[in-house]
């Protein structure tokens, strides 16, 4: 069952800019789904049109069949984190939590135990008289989380609130923040350009690119089997090589294998994991770098015509620089025109 129902909303800003274009997402009930995407794709001002913080140019906006579409942000069943938090430095961490309480007109027992339930949920059990500025930048976000958090909302809505953070604190508080939101199985919508963080956290990417969705799957779908080349070059590492391809045969370099595809011009993708070497006199590519990681070693190769790749190696002491090898995919997908027209 989808809660929140998003169908062909576009925003045009004066310039004019076409931030978000006929923009479609059916998020179901207890989901975590991350829009992912380079600056400027549109995540933020979709998210701020759920939230009620931007108005559509155009489109409808339901939330378990209600039209919110235009309701402003207090209406709506939805709570923001921002990447800033936005906290009332002024008040204590308990009067922070229990501001939108009383809003609602709450008695004061029902505060205090909705407020004390939600610190302990956020690991800040006993801060409830700390002030916000006594607190490190993570705390004040988890504070910013339990605000939201404590309203109850049927949405909860996530913007970068992790991007002031390190990155040994970010990857503590992502999974702290997937275990809340699975443990309360609440509806989430959450925006980030860190593919690590959408990987790690979400139900369903929705790749985003120029304000459209590229591609919307799960992580895992969204890795080993990138639809366009955009989502192939975006996750993770990517060795993405243009080239013609004929009767067959890529005419760039010597894979050893088909690409059973009408002769024409091709983007040719492959992981640094699977991409295999194998040390020959005749190899088609010259190793450049070896960086040795400890857990893996990471090759880096040269086509002979200044196009660099990457491969995986378990054991990165058989290379060295100015070997040559040829290239053994063990996978790969083809592109054409945008689209994939062979993976194997
Ligand atoms: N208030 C505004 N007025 C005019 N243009 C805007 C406004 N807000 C955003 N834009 C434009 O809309 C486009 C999408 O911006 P948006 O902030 O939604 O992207 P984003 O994917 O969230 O980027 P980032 O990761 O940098 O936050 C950009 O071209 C941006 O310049």
């Amino acid at each position: 069952m989808s809660v929140l129902k998003i169908t062909d909303v576009s925003k045009i800003f004066a310039g004019p800019t076409v931030a978000v274009d006929n923009f479609s997402l059916e998020v179901a009930d207890g989901e975590l789904v991350c829009l992912l995407g380079p600056s400027g794709s549109g995540k933020s001002t979709l998210l701020r049109m759920v939230g009620g913080f931007e108005r559509p140019t155009s489109g409808l906006m339901t939330i378990d069949g209600d039209d919110i579409t235009h309701l402003p942000p207090e209406r709506r069943p939805t709570g923001m984190v921002f990447q800033s938090h936005a906290l009332w430095t002024h008040m204590n961490v308990f009067k922070n939590l229990a501001f939108g309480l009383k809003l609602r007109g709450l008695p004061q027992d029902q505060i205090t135990e909705k407020v004390e339930a939600v610190l302990e949920l956020v690991g800040l059990a006993g801060y409830g008289t700390r002030g916000v500025n006594q607190l490190s930048g993570g705390q004040q976000q988890r504070v910013a989380l339990a605000r939201s958090l404590v309203l109850e909302p049927k949405i909860l809505l996530l913007d970068e609130p992790f991007a002031s953070l390190d990155q040994h604190l970010r990857e503590r508080l992502r999974e702290e923040v997937r275990d809340i939101q699975q443990r309360l199985k609440i509806t989430t919508l959450f925006v980030t350009h860190g593919q690590d963080e959408a990987l790690a956290m979400a139900d369903r990417i929705v790749v985003m690119r120029d304000g459209r969705t590229e591609q919307i799957d799960r992580p895992d779908v969204v890795y080993r089997e990138p639809q366009t080349p955009f989502v192939a070059g975006f996750i993770g590492t990517m060795n993405l090589i243009d080239g013609e391809v004929s009767d067959g045969r890529f005419a760039r370099a010597d894979f050893g294998l088909d690409i059973p595809i009408p002769d024409g011009q091709a983007t040719l993708a492959i992981r640094p994991e699977a991409l295999d070497l194998e040390a020959s006199e005749t190899g088609v590519a010259q190793v450049h770098r070896v960086t040795d990681y400890g857990t893996h070693g990471l090759v880096d190769l040269d086509l002979g015509d200044g196009t660099r790749l990457k491969s995986m190696v378990g054991h990165p002491d058989l290379f060295s620089a100015g070997q040559k090898v040829n290239l053994k995919p063990r996978a790969m997908a083809a592109y054409r025109d945008d689209a994939r027209v062979y993976w194997s």
